[in-house]
C-alpha cells in the first residue's frame, strides 16, 4: 500500500490526515488547528498534473490554489463565486495565496486547481486547462485546507506529488508510490531551509 513516508520528519510536527475532499479538508483542518494550535502547517499528498505543465512522478510546492467547482451552472456555462460576486467567506474569494517559508526557491509558478471532482476525461481536463491557462495541477482538498488556515492565521505550505495526468481514470498507469517518494523528499528539503 502506498504512503508518505515521513519518518525522517522532525519530532514538533503533527501529521494527520485532511481527508477526501474540500469540505472535510477544511472541517478537519479547522478541528486539528483548535486541538494542536500549529504555527504552521504543510499540506502534502498526490494531484493529477495538466498535460504537458508538470511531469508524474515529480513534486511541487505552490504559490497559489483556486477553487473551481463552487458556484453556479456546469462546464461551460460554470461560474465561479468570485464571477458572479459572491466571496466565499467575508474577503476570501476563489483564490488563497500560499506559502509563509522564507525559502521560496522550490515553489513553482502557476497554480494549483482544488476541485470538488475531479476531470474524468482527456476533454473535461483540456477543457479545465483552457480555462486555467497557468494551472499546473489538480487537487481536491487544497483550498479547503487554506480557507481554514487563513481563517486562523497559519501560514500554509502546499506540496503535491504527481501521480497521473489530469483526466486520466486508468489507475494502472498511476505511480501513487513514486509521487508521495518524491513529496515527502521536497518536504524534508523544505524542513531543512526553514
Ligand atoms: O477514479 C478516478 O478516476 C479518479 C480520478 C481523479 C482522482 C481520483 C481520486 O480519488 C483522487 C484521490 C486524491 O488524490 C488527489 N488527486 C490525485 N490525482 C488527482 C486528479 O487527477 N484530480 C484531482 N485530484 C487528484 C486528490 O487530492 C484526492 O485526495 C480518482
Amino acid at each position: 500500500m502506498s504512503r508518505l513516508d515521513v519518518s525522517a520528519i522532525d519530532d514538533g510536527w503533527v501529521t494527520q490526515l485532511c481527508g477526501f475532499g474540500q469540505i472535510a479538508a477544511a472541517a478537519r483542518t479547522s478541528q486539528l488547528i483548535a486541538k494542536h494550535h500549529p504555527e504552521r502547517i504543510i499540506l502534502v499528498g498526490i494531484a493529477g498534473a495538466f498535460s504537458g505543465r508538470a511531469d508524474v512522478g515529480s513534486a511541487y510546492r505552490f504559490r497559489r490554489v483556486t477553487c473551481d467547482g463552487i458556484g453556479v451552472g456546469a462546464g461551460e456555462t460554470f461560474r465561479s463565486a468570485s464571477d458572479i460576486g459572491w466571496a466565499h467567506f467575508a474577503d476570501i474569494g476563489d483564490e488563497i495565496e500560499l506559502g509563509g517559508w522564507s525559502d521560496t526557491s522550490t515553489v513553482v509558478e502557476g497554480r494549483l486547481l482544488s476541485v470538488c471532482a475531479a476531470s474524468q476525461s482527456e476533454s473535461e481536463a483540456d477543457a479545465r486547462a483552457d480555462r486555467f491557462p497557468d494551472a499546473v495541477a489538480e487537487d481536491m482538498e487544497a483550498f479547503g485546507v487554506a480557507m481554514a488556515c487563513q481563517m486562523h492565521s497559519v501560514p500554509l505550505e502546499v506540496v503535491r506529488g504527481i501521480s497521473n495526468d489530469v483526466g486520466d481514470r486508468d489507475h494502472s498507469r498511476w505511480q501513487i508510490d513514486k509521487a508521495l517518494q518524491a513529496a515527502s523528499e521536497l518536504v524534508i528539503r523544505l524542513l531543512d531551509r526553514r
